[in-house]
């Protein structure tokens, strides 16, 4: 089965250049999924095409076999599929990183008992021990990036996308990162120009480039 099917997709951010014209991209169940592809080949668009943070000017976008289009739609997709945006600031809003990681959690309806083990088992995963009252605009880069993925992990999605997840971190926490994704039942899709990362923890790479994603051999 096809998890997530775009179908000859036009998009722009304006009306004089699009982006994509005819892009035509499938994701099936549990496949683990890179892209790379030069800067501003889209590949960040593609994924807020996912979660309908963009929509397209032409085209389907299909997601668990259901034609997505409004913002009920891609409110069931978002419980279900989580993004992990580039830049962690876009993704963190709470005053401390406890409240930060229970958000989703208690969006979904979670019984708040469950909690405080979801917050201490998602910062354990992530090696940050004890960051449960630290003030989250206050964490250096790399430490928001971290608890910007525990904020989608703490969700137990059936798809992440991850958007650039290793950049800005230091070898030791790349490292931790590409564990931690390895070790996902989830499916995936993980955009990065980090190669060595895509080839450690995906199954098939695309390159995107002018609308087309061409599969390249590893
Ligand atoms: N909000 C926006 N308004 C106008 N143009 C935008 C906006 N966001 C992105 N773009 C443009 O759309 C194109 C695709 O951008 P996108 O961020 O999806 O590329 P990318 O492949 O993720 O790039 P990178 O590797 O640099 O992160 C680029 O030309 C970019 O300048």
């Amino acid at each position: 089965m096809n998890t997530i099917e775009l179908k000859d997709i036009t998009f722009g951010y304006s009306n004089e250049k699009n982006v994509f014209k005819g892009l035509n991209f499938v994701l099936k169940e549990g496949e683990k999924v890179g892209i790379i592809g030069p800067n501003g080949s889209g590949k960040t668009t593609l994924l807020h095409l996912i979660v309908g943070i963009l929509k397209p000017v032409r085209g389907e976008v299909k997601i668990f076999d259901k034609i997505r289009k409004d913002e009920k739609d891609f409110k069931e997709v978002r419980e279900k599929i989580g993004l992990v945006f580039q830049n962690p600031d876009d993704q963190l809003f709470s005053l401390t990183v406890a409240e930060d990681i229970a958000f989703g959690p208690l969006n979904l309806g979670r019984p708040r008992d469950e909690i405080y083990k979801i917050i201490k088992d998602t910062l354990a995963a992530l090696g940050l021990h004890g960051f449960e009252d630290r003030v989250t605009y206050r964490l250096s880069e790399g430490e928001k990036k971290l608890v910007a993925i525990g904020t989608v992990l703490s969700m137990k999605p059936q798809v992440l996308l991850l958007d650039e997840p290793t950049t800005d971190l230091d070898e030791r926490n790349r490292e931790r990162i590409i564990d931690i994704i390895k070790g996902l039942s989830a499916s995936y899709i993980i955009t990065s120009h980090d190669m060595d990362l895509l080839q450690k923890t995906t199954n098939t790479i695309y390159r995107l480039k002018d609308s087309k994603l061409n599969v390249i051999s590893i």
